[in-house]
């Protein structure tokens, strides 16, 4: 498989602390990778330096435009060729503007625009399949300081929709979601990848991660400590080094089921 977005030996540190310690990651297209680890692992900080939010103190990352062209550095691209290819969700977003939700979707379009330009035939179209695919056509009108953290969620990942990326990295995309709509948002990003796309996606989750991603990433204050398919990650002896818990991992037919057991003191 081709890499599209890459990190090699990223390293960055605040306060004396090293928070991403030379680590290595490569996306394809296609994939739909799940980055799991304990609370303070690294993982928004190592989505922050892939979406180039957050500059590393060494390391570099590259980013394929497409899928033939060949690596460049992050900061050789323009603000708008980075957002027309990648899109960033982030872990949590109070909204600044009493927009409507429409209004807030369509912002997604925002790397497609000349500056000025009303919205073409194409932005529109985004946008309402942005709104139907997430469900929430019924709230468009809605201002978006008046929803709930659930429905907030789902918006902002409409905005990344709403942007046709091809890579998506998202910071915890199912934490404010009931269990429907956090199928629902898995069953969405892995089927933008099997569309081709890509995503990488923070989860706390580790039983839709197992069951939606076809390759989990372990990140252990700030290494990458296991990378392969769920099941070779997902190991009783991972669970306990790494989140310091003991878990039932049984896998089933339907997917692989972790239920944590105990703290391991
Ligand atoms: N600007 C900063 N200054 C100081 N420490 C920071 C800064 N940014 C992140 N950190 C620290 O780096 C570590 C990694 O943070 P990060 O948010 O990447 O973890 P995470 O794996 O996403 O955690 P969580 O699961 O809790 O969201 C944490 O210990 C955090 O406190």
């Amino acid at each position: 498989m081709t890499t599209i977005l890459s990190a090699q030996q990223v390293s960055f540190a605040r306060d004396g602390n090293v928070i991403l310690d030379k680590t290595d990651l490569a996306l394809s297209a296609g994939e739909m990778v799940g980055l799991i680890g304990p609370n303070g692992a690294g993982k928004s900080s190592l989505l922050r330096v892939m979406a180039g939010l957050l500059q590393p103190d060494s390391g570099a990352v590259n980013l394929s435009v497409t899928a033939n062209a060949a690596a460049q550095s992050l900061s050789t691209l323009s603000g708008p060729v980075r957002a027309q290819v990648m899109a960033y969700l982030p872990q949590q977003e109070t909204p600044a503007w009493p927009l409507q939700v429409e209004h807030l979707v369509g912002l997604g379009r925002a790397p497609w625009h000349k500056p000025m330009s009303g919205k073409s035939a194409r932005d529109k179209q985004a946008i309402e399949h942005a709104l139907e695919i997430t469900e929430l056509q019924s709230l468009r009108q809605r201002i978006v300081t008046t929803l709930s953290g659930g429905e907030l969620q789902r918006t902002l990942l409409a905005r990344v929709f709403a942007g046709e990326p091809h890579i998506i990295l998202a910071d915890e995309p199912i934490a404010a979601l009931d269990p429907y709509h956090q199928l629902h948002v898995m069953e969405l990003l892995a089927t933008h990848a099997q569309q081709g796309g890509t995503v990488l996606a923070a989860l706390h989750d580790l039983s839709l991660a197992a069951r939606f991603c076809s390759r989990l990433i372990l990140l252990h204050h700030g290494k990458i400590v296991a990378d392969g398919e769920p099941i070779q990650v997902l190991t009783t002896e991972n669970l306990e080094q790494v989140y310091g818990i003991s878990a039932y991992v049984d896998c089933r037919e339907d997917g692989v089921v972790i239920i944590p057991r105990k703290r391991v003191l």
